[in-house]
């Protein structure tokens, strides 16, 4: 069985797929320090508890924190006995070279989702993904990732006011009924809320224009279904989006060994 994990600035997301589904996903704070044998025995007590049972023969990653792919590969070593598969070196193929400035390093999980967002619906896409950064990933009609934007997080724009102002304090995301806020907390939600609706619609129609075709929409990451009920934003909504596409490169370096 393949185990993906797609490790963020946040959090760690490992899944177990048997080929046709994931029979378990489970999730984790990113931590440079956590060593293989603590992954190891989180993640075989949490597949006990959940009455998984499964042998892991290949493992795939994806890092956007480079420094914690040494301790996933010495877990994909000691405890699966496989060479791990790390999206963004040059032994991981992509089904479709991404067209970027000579010398970028385009994020890894980027490019996953670029590469899963292409295997379900094909070209002309912009993927908009809601984690420790909001990114837009826009893939060409052939399957290249070909740039896009960065935005801050929601969670850390929230956290930046907190830190920032003395009398702000720390408050969860959510979905004001009203755009007028009639206290700080309320004020604050609708700051955030309505300001990332308009941040995503403006970066998604300015993408269009540039490009002069209609692209369709896709939403991912945690909060992606909270914005969808605020406006219009997406074609599709998918959550399990990055990981799929890390069984897209899989297959498809598998396919072509
Ligand atoms: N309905 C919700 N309301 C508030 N927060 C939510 C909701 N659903 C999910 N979240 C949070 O949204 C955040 C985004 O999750 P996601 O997995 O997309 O990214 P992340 O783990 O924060 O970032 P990264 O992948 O960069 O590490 C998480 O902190 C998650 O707990
Ligand atoms: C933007 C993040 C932090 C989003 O997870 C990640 O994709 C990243 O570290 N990217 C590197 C820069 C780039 O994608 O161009
Ligand atoms: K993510």
């Amino acid at each position: 069985m393949l185990l993906a994990i797609d490790c963020g600035n946040t959090n760690t997301v490992f899944a177990l797929w048997d080929g046709r589904r994931f029979q378990g996903t489970w999730r984790i704070a990113t931590d440079w320090r956590r060593t293989a044998d603590e992954y190891f025995v989180w993640l075989s007590s949490i597949m006990k508890l959940t009455q998984i049972e499964a042998s892991v023969s290949e493992v795939i990653i994806s890092s956007t924190v480079p420094r914690v792919v040494f301790n996933l590969r010495v877990l994909a070593d000691r405890y699966f006995n496989c060479r791990p598969l790390v999206v963004g070196k040059p032994e991981c193929r992509l089904p479709v070279a991404p067209r970027v400035d000579e010398g970028t390093q385009v994020g890894p999980d980027r490019l996953v989702n670029a590469a899963g967002a292409f295997d379900r619906h094909g070209g002309d896409l912009i993927v908009v993904d809601f984690g420790t950064a909001t990114t837009f990933d826009v893939v060409d009609d052939d399957g290249a990732y070909v740039g896009g934007a960065i935005a801050p997080g929601v969670n850390l724009s929230l956290e930046a006011l907190h830190m920032a102002a003395a009398a702000l304090p720390h408050v969860d995301v959510s979905r004001p009924s009203q755009v007028i806020g009639t206290n700080t907390v309320a004020c604050m939600q609708s700051g955030i809320f309505w300001g990332y609706i308009g941040l995503v619609r403006g970066i998604c129609e300015r993408i269009r224009a540039e490009r002069g075709r209609s692209m369709r929409i896709i939403g991912t990451g945690g909060l992606a279904s909270l914005f969808g009920q605020g406006d219009v934003l997406f074609d599709r909504i998918e959550d399990d989006l990055t990981i799929h596409g890390l069984t897209v490169i899989h297959a498809f370096n598998k396919e072509t060994a």
